[in-house]
């Protein structure tokens, strides 16, 4: 089919992780019931978000959180871009995404690859290293729609994971994420717009809804953002869902219109992954 719907959740967090999970689940059959057929989850969707929190929050997957994922999926007959969650693994904590395919299965797993560690004097320091490891694969799923590349968050400000994946077929690139009130209105819409319009793909945003008593208060503002560089869809800062019917005949036109893969100069520069960097 070259058409099919998209639902971005941006949904409210709370510090209840089971409160979290059932509105999760609860929201993606919401989802589903108007038709979207896959649905994007917010990063750390299952506990606040903040370098204190994260190992107490940490699951192995799967877990309690992943298997609720799992049944989400399932359930709602949807595939499902689960956000990310902190993930214990013989120690060490990552902030991970993992998409389950509609009867269940899951299909990928993605560990934030580039650590959101920032010093903005008198506005934001963060410093996700202080207790998260990097992941150290590029992760790509397919569905019957089209191939999606997944990134966490910070992972958008690299232009060249976006480039990689588009260039091995991704024509979705999904980032789970969670922005500030520093960065957001600053470069959260910039950043998908760059990277939709440099690669001629679809990018969509899933990031927790607003909440100013949080000790990090997300923008907000999920959205869909087409091939032509538009956003097509966007959130406020509330939780809500939003949806954007995303059509592959449209992004072929503006590849063929505007022929940049074709054009580009292999001879004067390389963009390379290396060996074993590719989850699957
Ligand atoms: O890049 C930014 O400005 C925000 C990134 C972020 O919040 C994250 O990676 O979780």
């Amino acid at each position: 089919p070259a058409e099919f719907r998209l639902a971005v959740v941006q949904m409210k967090v709370t510090s209840v992780k089971a409160e979290n999970l059932s509105r999760a689940r609860s929201l993606v059959k919401e989802a589903a019931g108007q038709g979207a057929q896959l649905v994007v989850l917010p990063e750390c969707f299952n506990s606040p978000y903040g370098t204190s929190f994260f190992s107490s929050y940490a699951e192995k997957i799967p877990g309690e959180s992943t298997q609720t994922l799992s049944q989400a999926a399932k359930e709602s007959r949807v595939y499902l871009v689960g956000g990310s969650i902190p993930e214990e693994d013989e120690g060490r904590l990552y902030n991970t995404c993992v998409v389950f395919g509609p009867d269940g299965e899951l299909l990928l797993k993605h560990r934030k690859i580039h650590l959101f560690d920032i010093d903005v004097p008198g506005k934001i320091r963060f410093q996700e290293s202080e207790t998260l490891s990097p992941g150290n694969t590029l992760s790509m799923f397919q569905t019957p729609f089209c191939q999606v590349g997944v990134g966490i968050c910070y992972d958008i400000r690299f232009a060249e994971l976006a480039q990689l994946y588009s260039r091995k077929g991704a024509q979705l690139l999904v980032y789970p994420g969670a922005f500030n009130m520093t960065t957001g209105p600053a470069h959260w819409e910039l950043l998908q717009r760059a990277r939709a319009v440099d690669n001629q793909v679809y990018v969509a945003t899933a990031a927790p809804a607003r909440e100013e008593s949080a000790s990090y208060v997300s923008w907000g503002h999920s959205m869909v953002v087409n091939p032509w560089g538009e956003v097509v869809s966007k959130a406020g800062p509330e939780e809500a869902l939003v949806y954007a019917d995303l059509d592959l005949q449209y992004l072929a036109d503006v590849r063929r219109q505007i022929p940049i893969t074709a054009q580009r100069r292999d001879d004067l520069y390389a963009l390379t992954s290396a060996p074993g960097g590719w989850s699957s």
